[in-house]
């Protein structure tokens, strides 16, 4: 464990401190040069942009940008450590996007006193960017703070910690019951954690199929039922007419866990109460709510995912959010809309069913082989059809939907 401390402040420290850069894209060398790039050149492209704000797209890097913006409040299962501890995070989103997707991208951390000041202070830097991808904000204020500026933005704002890792573990969760021999529509759900992912997962999940009172959510008060008067509107919405109170209530015969809550919360008895072939994604990071190690020693009928690169089954919005933006941006959609996040759950739930490539294998040395099963739910980040695969589907479905402004299908999807 130290010696991946280490490795990491290393990797983060040299061979300079942190993770990304800016790079120029125009030369910069001679006087012409400079005549073009600033004054007085410079000038044309504004008077453009003053005429028609569409221009900027044209003319800047707008288009091709996306700022990864946060608060620090709910910095992955660490808590709330404020803006300027979660820059790592958010460096690593942007090394992401551009890895990726080729997606420029920017952090920035806010410090802010209310919810409304951080709203305005987004909205007011918003038109710089082509998309914002809001990150690691607590619920209940990430859903009010995400709304508005839907609202008030127009550019696809996105809250990664919802739809990023609903859409991903949405694609897990329909090839995992598969696998299982389950159906959406039967299957009894318990999900630790009620907030930001939580809540867009087990909606998302609704929307896949599955009933909303095979729904057991629990807080830091135990499972969410009707008599509790203590419940947001958003955990209302999954509120169970039980007289269950505790995990050890619900866990019994239920056929998935999904944790999106803290580190090792899920027990082995917990994990033996489950109906047979269960499905358990312990999504926390960066430790899960329960080690594949020791689900795997108590049973061997699960299927066992996480949100780590080091196990089999990485649950994690990077499956998505670089690709969602990219089709996105392509097509210039004004929202990232149902559509368009439902379009991104199959792109990649039937990617895993495809034969992996070689290419994928070199990149994991430790895996021999990869193939649709227990073990392989979902595609790994590391395979290159995710990007023309996911930002197709998307491009596609917001032009079908009407929110793309461009509505031709870019040509480097035609590989
Ligand atoms: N793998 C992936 O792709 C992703 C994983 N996650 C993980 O999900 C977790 C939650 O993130 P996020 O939703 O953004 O954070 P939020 O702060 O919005 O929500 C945290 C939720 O976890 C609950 N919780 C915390 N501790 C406990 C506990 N001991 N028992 C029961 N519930 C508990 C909180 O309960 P209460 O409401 O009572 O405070 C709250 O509902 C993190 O660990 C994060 O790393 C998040 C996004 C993506
Ligand atoms: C993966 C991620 O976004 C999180 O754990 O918060
Ligand atoms: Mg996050």
């Amino acid at each position: 464990m130290s010696d991946i401390r280490q490795q990491a402040l290393d990797y983060h420290e040299f061979p300079v401190p942190g993770k990304t850069a800016v790079c120029l894209t125009k030369p910069a060398q001679s006087s012409h040069d400079l005549a073009l790039a600033y004054s007085p050149g410079v000038a044309e492209p504004v008077r453009e942009i003053a005429s028609n704000p569409e221009n900027a797209y044209r003319y800047t890097n707008k288009g091709n940008t996306v700022a990864v913006i946060s608060n620090g409040t709910a910095i992955l299962g660490l808590g709330n450590l404020g803006p300027l501890a979660s820059k790592p995070v958010m460096e690593g989103k942007s090394l992401l996007f551009k890895r990726f997707a080729n997606i420029d991208s920017i952090d920035i951390e806010v410090k802010h006193r209310t919810t409304e000041d951080f709203i305005n202070t987004v909205e007011a830097i918003a038109d710089t960017f082509g998309g914002i991808n809001l990150e690691d904000i607590k619920a209940p204020e990430c859903f009010e703070i995400e709304r508005e500026l839907i609202k008030r933005c127009n550019i696809p704002v996105f809250h990664d910690d919802q739809h990023g890792t609903a859409i991903v573990t949405a694609a897990g969760m329909i090839n995992a019951l598969e696998i299982q021999g389950k159906k959406i529509d039967d299957a009894v759900f318990v999900c630790l954690g009620a907030g930001a992912a939580a809540i867009a997962c087990m909606s998302m999940f609704v929307k896949c199929g599955a009933l909303r009172e095979n729904v057991y959510m629990l807080d830091r008060q135990g499972v969410i039922h009707t008599r509790r008067e203590d419940l947001n509107e958003y955990k209302a919405l999954f509120a169970n007419n039980t007289d269950k109170r505790t995990l050890q209530d619900v866990i019994k015969d239920a056929d998935v866990f999904l944790g999106l809550s803290g580190a090792d919360l899920l027990t082995a008895d917990d994990i033996a109460l489950m109906a047979p072939n269960p499905v358990i994604f312990a999504c926390s990071n960066p430790d899960p709510e329960i080690k594949p190690e020791l689900a795997h020693a108590i049973r061997n009928d699960l299927i066992m995912g996480t949100g780590r690169s080091d196990y089999p089954n990485q649950v994690n919005n990077v499956l998505c959010f670089p690709f969602i933006f990219r089709g996105a941006l392509d097509v210039r959609a004004q929202v990232i809309n149902d559509e368009m996040k439902l379009a991104a759950v199959y792109a990649i739930a039937n990617l895993a069913k495809e034969p992996v490539p070689e290419e994928v294998l070199a990149a994991y040395p430790k895996v021999s082989s990869l193939s649709f099963g227990a073990e392989y739910v979902l595609p790994k980040p590391m395979d290159p059809r995710l990007l023309p695969n996911v930002a197709r589907a998307v491009s596609q479905a917001a032009i079908d939907s009407g929110v793309a402004k461009i509505t031709t299908l870019p040509t480097e999807y035609n590989v």
